[in-house]
């Protein structure tokens, strides 16, 4: 293996809840939807316009309309959860050892550009990517491919050299659309409703493990 493709959220960061939160204040309070906390979880991955089409159906919002849901969910969000903002335990190691080994690297998120930056910027860590993929980046997002595809094709790796880095059984569908090998962190999702994937090369709920570190030896 040589380049890390890391997924964002739930991944470098332990925030998928505070997605939820948002989410579901906007679907069900702001849209009068009378969705359940799970039914948000389950149905809030790819792009937010997606999201929406998925809860609300076609046609239903402007672009617009997704476009300014989508900025308002993000601004939630990111109000509550700056407080918390901090890489998973033994990441911020993990990228400066990775890095000082030049292991090309690149972020691969669903997330708009606004919502990456938040994390970058405030965490200090661009430095450590040499490619970032956003939804804006991408036609459809995962657990289609092309997120992952293009983050190889930026970092000029070949997919069968680039091992991903997700919490999410789409996101590892994704990878596996991609035929990208996966290391899951388990943040968010039990590692049963990954059983239907066979990329899974390990679980881990954070840098801290014996499995990530020997990556790096
Ligand atoms: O692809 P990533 O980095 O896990 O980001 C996914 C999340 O990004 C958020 O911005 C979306 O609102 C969520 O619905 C989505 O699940």
């Amino acid at each position: 293996m040589k380049a890390f493709i890391f997924d964002l959220n739930g991944t470098m960061i332990d925030d998928m809840s505070y997605h939820t939160s948002a989410w579901e204040d906007i679907l069900n309070n702001d849209l009068g939807g009378n969705f359940s906390y799970e039914q948000v979880k389950q149905n809030m991955y790819g792009k937010n316009s997606e999201v929406l089409v998925r809860m609300f159906g076609e046609n239903y919002f402007s672009d617009e309309q997704m476009t300014a849901l989508s900025f308002e969910k993000e601004r939630r969000y990111q109000s509550a959860f700056l407080p918390k903002l901090q890489l998973l335990p033994g990441l911020s190691e993990f990228l400066e050892t990775a890095y000082l080994q030049n292991i090309p690297m690149a972020i691969a998120s669903a997330a708009i550009p606004f919502n990456i930056n938040f994390v970058l910027d405030n965490l200090n860590i661009r430095k450590y990517f040499s490619a970032v993929v956003s939804a804006d980046d991408v036609e459809i997002s995962k657990p289609h491919p092309e997120t992952f595809l293009k983050a190889a094709e930026l970092l000029g790796m070949p997919p069968a050299e680039c091992v991903v880095f997700e919490d999410a059984p789409k996101g590892a569908e994704a990878a596996a659309n991609a035929h990208m090998q996966c290391i899951v962190l388990t943040t968010t999702h039990q590692t049963e409703e990954f059983s239907y994937l066979s990329n899974i090369l390990n679980f881990s709920s954070d840098y801290t493990s014996d499995y990530l570190k020997d990556l790096l030896v």
